[in-house]
């Protein structure tokens, strides 16, 4: 018998990679969607698209340069999940990393607000759909409480 698929979507699979930038203190990094973009005041985590013939990996090095001047270490670029969303006129596929060391200093390129934010905070950001569950998972594995210890 042939499986039951939802005829219902018919928008183009997009892959997009995406990387959490965490901070000796366990902070991650999260970057508002600016304006003019889909999803624009919405937070997220550094990435974009990949490009044919990229890896994911090769997406994150190009990408955290070009929207936030930092050269992650491909070597560090540890996968986390990945998330698999339905929007209104794509699917989305996205590869989520983690990376504890890069060089340069977070520098903004688009005009994009940023924010270090704690695990318990990142939950209760107002986050693209796709990401809420991927915050979970993620401050799941990151320190609690921290902000309290030192
Ligand atoms: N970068 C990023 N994109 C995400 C996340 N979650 C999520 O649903 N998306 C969606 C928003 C966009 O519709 C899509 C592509 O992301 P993007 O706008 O960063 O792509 P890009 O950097 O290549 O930007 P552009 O050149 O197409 O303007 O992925 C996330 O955590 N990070
Ligand atoms: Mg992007």
């Amino acid at each position: 018998m042939t499986p039951q698929v939802s005829k219902k979507f018919k928008g183009p699979v997009v892959w997009v990679a995406a990387c959490a930038l965490i901070d000796a203190d366990g902070r991650v990094l999260v970057t508002q969607r600016p304006k003019g973009k889909d999803h624009a005041g919405l937070w997220e985590f550094p990435g974009g698209k990949i490009e044919p013939g990229e890896s994911p990996e090769q997406t994150l090095v190009r990408e955290l340069y070009e929207e936030l001047s930092v050269e992650p270490c491909l070597d560090c670029l540890e996968p986390l999940t990945f998330a698999s969303h339905a929007y209104l006129d794509f699917h989305l596929i996205m590869p989520t990393y983690v990376c504890r060391q890069w060089d340069g200093f977070v520098r903004p390129t688009e005009g994009q607000a940023t924010k270090w934010a704690w695990a318990e905070d990142i939950v209760r950001l107002p986050l693209v759909p796709a990401d809420v569950p991927l915050a979970q998972q993620l401050a799941a594995r990151l320190p609690k409480g921290r902000r309290f210890l030192t």
